[in-house]
């Protein structure tokens, strides 16, 4: 039955990149030499991602220090200091937790190696502003970036030339520790240099490129903030390891590799989806048409799957998110139809400002609001699509997943034999 596989293909793919699996796969893969380690992790994943790693090397783990956001961290973890801090916007609990690391590894002898466990949110979370800049400038530049439509390698990119541990800076201030990262990415494309904004990989991006961006999506700001952009930041790391360990690209080979043990033919589309929300929904109900009228691009029973981060323009004042959005913009397009079920999904768990996840929708979804008697437009020009989605009971509730990669599309056509 097409619900349940997809429902099946959901779980296994969160599965996969739950980040004590893919702490535990990954850490044999880094070639640690030292006997002692640090473990600095960072990120709104960054508690289980500690936990996992002191499951996993015990004593060889002497110290540490946990950094994440508010109601994320859950509980002691032996030998490791653990701090809650501001995300998105940093706060002095960044500051104090950020300050405790650099004394912490300023502190450690050549018997050290670290550990660095990076998740997304690290950036507000892991901050200390360069000198003459102050809490409140970041505060108030992270939030202009925020609001101004910029997309997180441009808002990084300023963030990094802000801040004393971003853009490779750590590594500089470790130097010569070596420093052994597993990365969960939350970026599209798994940019080193962006995930947190790199703090112990090389900046990529130049100064000129910086002062582009300023200019594109007119950032104020006052002269100290100014001089800080302009000082170039390391090109050049020689102590630093990363592995990628989860990332919106496995979410996907994940669910391809179910789909495939389920019996459909598969096919994956792009990993980097990042158009509106509503077109892409109506991009993948193209898709199912043709599926179902040609068995193009593939043999039913088929899955088509796509991994990304798109965007909504909100100008309704009501409730919902990108994958809501682009699930609901899907319904509409195919009511009526059988042997179509699609699901669109945060895999952090929480889609936009809701508990939802996102929507797990098919031809029967708008059927049920006509029943009702509801315009099903209403929730679409409105941005009000949790309340379209609840009222056809296509809602898809994960809870708080623990991982961060980015958001997941899934459509299944056509009924195995
Ligand atoms: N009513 C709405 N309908 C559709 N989309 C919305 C609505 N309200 C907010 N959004 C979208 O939700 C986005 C924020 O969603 P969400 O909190 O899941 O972001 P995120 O990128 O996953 O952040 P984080 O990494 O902190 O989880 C906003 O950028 C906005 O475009
Ligand atoms: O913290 C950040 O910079 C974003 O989550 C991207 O990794
Ligand atoms: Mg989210």
């Amino acid at each position: 039955m097409l619900i349940g596989d997809l429902k099946e293909i959901i779980d296994y793919s969160i599965e996969s990149v739950l980040p004590e699996n893919a702490v535990k796969s990954n850490l044999k893969k880094l070639n640690i030499k030292e006997e002692k380690l640090f473990l600095l992790s960072i990120g709104k994943a960054a508690w289980r991602m500690a936990n996992a790693a002191k499951e996993e090397l015990k004593g060889k783990i002497k110290n540490g220090i946990v950094i994440t956001k508010y109601y994320h961290s859950q509980g002691n973890i032996e030998d490791i200091e653990i701090y809650e801090a501001g995300h998105p916007i940093p706060d002095e609990n960044s500051i104090r937790a950020t300050e405790k690391a650099l004394e912490l590894i300023e502190n450690l002898n050549d018997e050290y190696g670290i550990l660095f466990l990076i998740s997304g949110g690290g950036s507000a979370l892991f901050e200390l502003p360069e000198e003459r800049i102050t809490l409140e400038d970041l505060q108030d530049i992270t939030d202009q970036l925020l609001r101004s439509g910029a997309d997180i390698t441009e808002i990084n990119a300023i963030r990094k030339r802000l801040s004393k541990v971003k853009g490779g800076k750590l590594a500089e201030l470790a130097y010569p520790k070596k420093i052994y990262a597993l990365v969960l990415s939350d970026v599209l494309g798994d940019r080193l240099d962006s995930i947190a904004s790199g703090p112990t990989y090389k900046d990529e991006i130049t100064t000129e490129k910086v002062l582009e961006i300023m200019k594109r999506y007119d950032i104020k700001m006052n002269e100290n903030l100014k001089k800080a952009l302009e000082k170039e930041t390391p090109k050049n790391i020689s102590n630093a390891q990363h592995i990628i360990i989860g990332s919106v690209k496995v979410a996907c080979d994940s669910a391809i590799n179910k789909a495939k043990e389920l019996g459909y033919n598969t096919l994956l589309l792009t990993t980097t989806l990042n158009c509106e929300a509503k077109e892409a929904g109506k991009f993948f109900a193209n898709i199912a048409l043709e599926e179902l009228k040609s068995d193009n691009p593939i043999k039913k029973p088929c899955a088509i799957i796509a991994g990304g981060e798109t965007v909504v323009s909100v100008k309704g004042n009501g409730l919902g998110g990108r994958n809501q959005e682009l699930a609901y913009s899907f319904a509409l397009e195919v009511e009526g139809l059988n042997n179509i079920v699609f699901a669109s999904i945060g895999t952090d768990g929480t889609d936009g400002p809701t508990d939802a996840a996102g929507g797990i929708v098919d031809g029967n979804t708008i059927l049920s609001l006509r029943k009702k008697v509801i315009d099903p437009l209403v929730f679409l020009e409105n941005n009000d699509t949790y309340n379209g989605l609840k009222e056809a009971n296509a809602l898809l509730k994960l809870g708080p997943t623990g991982t961060n990669v980015n958001d997941l599309m899934i459509l299944l056509v056509g009924e195995k034999l």
